[in-house]
Parts: structure tokens; sequence; C-alpha cells
């Protein structure tokens, strides 16, 4: 049975970017989801827009879940406050970690690592692993040059017309938020053996 939507997978940089468009998107999102009574997913750091997000969402009074793998802990520093942590033997039990506590993933500006991680979890919907919805915020411009490549994928053909469906791309948190209110959690998805 679909429901509404309860936890949501925030995909965002380890470093804040040049723009402060990023974090204020940042710090809003985290707020947004909290107040909306939505537990925060994300990997755990406290540094760049991942620690932005966090913050916010806890200082609204939100539920925050971080996942980080063991080694990176030195590195991307979990945020001092954040009570729920789990931490994985590796990045690929942390994405997996992620991908079972989120019914949505919201992808916001970041570096390769978010990158990978919005890339994965459309292959994995593409792959029919999963039907969660996923929302890409263009802050700044920062998705154009990304979105323009999935659709010159999909006009040279490597990918069909219809996968353009399976992300929304959102100018405003705002949006992104309004949609994450609208849709349904769907009622399953693929085992973490599967992915
Ligand atoms: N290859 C990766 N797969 C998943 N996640 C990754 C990968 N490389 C880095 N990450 C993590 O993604 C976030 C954001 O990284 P940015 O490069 O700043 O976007 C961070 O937690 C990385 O550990």
């Amino acid at each position: 049975m679909p429901s509404a939507i309860q936890s949501v997978a925030v995909f965002c940089g380890s470093r804040s970017g040049t723009d402060p468009a990023h974090a204020e998107a940042a710090r809003a999102l985290g707020a947004g989801l909290a107040t909306r009574g939505m537990t925060l997913v994300y990997g755990g750091g406290g540094i760049g827009l991942m620690g932005e997000v966090a913050k916010a969402a806890l200082d609204a009074g939100g539920r925050v879940r971080g996942v980080i793998p063991e080694f990176l802990t030195r590195i991307e520093r979990p945020y001092p406050a954040l009570a729920e942590l789990e931490i994985t033997s590796s990045m690929h039990t942390r994405k997996t970690r992620m991908f079972e506590l989120a019914d949505a993933f919201v992808t916001l500006s970041g570096g390769l690592g978010t990158l990978d991680e919005t890339v994965e979890v459309i292959t994995w919907r593409q792959l029919g692993l999963h039907d969660k919805p996923i929302i890409i915020l263009d802050i700044d411009g920062w998705a154009r040059p990304l979105v323009t490549l999935f659709d010159s994928l999909i006009d040279r053909g490597f990918v069909a017309q219809g996968d353009r469906s399976i992300y929304e791309v959102v100018p405003r948190v705002t949006d992104a938020l309004a949609l994450l209110t609208q849709v349904e959690a769907p009622a399953g998805a693929a085992p973490a053996a599967r992915l």
C-alpha cells in the first residue's frame, strides 16, 4: 500500500561551493523536511552542504539519520549533535543502507560523490529495482550540465525516451518540498541483496 513519504535521503556536497545559494538551499531543505515531519537520511558528515542540511534539520527539531563508512569518519567528521549515526564497513554498504532507509531521494548541489549517488539511484530505478521518487534541485544552474547530458543520451538513443520521467528537476527547495508532500512512497523496493 502506498503511503506518505516519511524519510528522504539527501545527496549533497562535502563542500559548500562558491555561491552561498547552495548553503542557503541546504538549510532551507533541512528545515523544510523537519517541519514536515520527514526524517533526513544523509551521509553523516559535518562538513560542507552535508553539515548545513543536517544542522538545519536538527535545529528545526527533525529526525536525522547519518550513514558513514568508518574510513570517512576522520575526513567528513560526523555532525557532532547527531544522535543517530550508523557506521558502515564500506562505501557500498553506506549507499545500500541510505537506499534502504529512504522513501525518496533529493539531490542538492555537490561534487563527484553527489553525482555518483544520484546516477546510481537513477540507474537502479531504470533497472526496476525500486520506484522511489528522485528529485534533482537545480540551484544556481548546478544541475543544468547534468540534465543536458541525460537529454543528450536520450537523443542519441542510449537511454529510452521514457526514462526521462525517472527523475524530476526543480529550481527551488519549496518545489522539492511540495513534490515530496504530493507523491506517495512506493510499497516496496528491491532487497539489498539485489543492489
Ligand atoms: N563514489 C562514491 N559513491 C558514493 N558516494 C561517494 C562517492 N565518492 C564520494 N562520495 C560521497 O558523497 C558525498 C558527497 O561527495 P562530494 O564529492 O562532495 O559531492 C560524500 O559523503 C562522499 O563521501
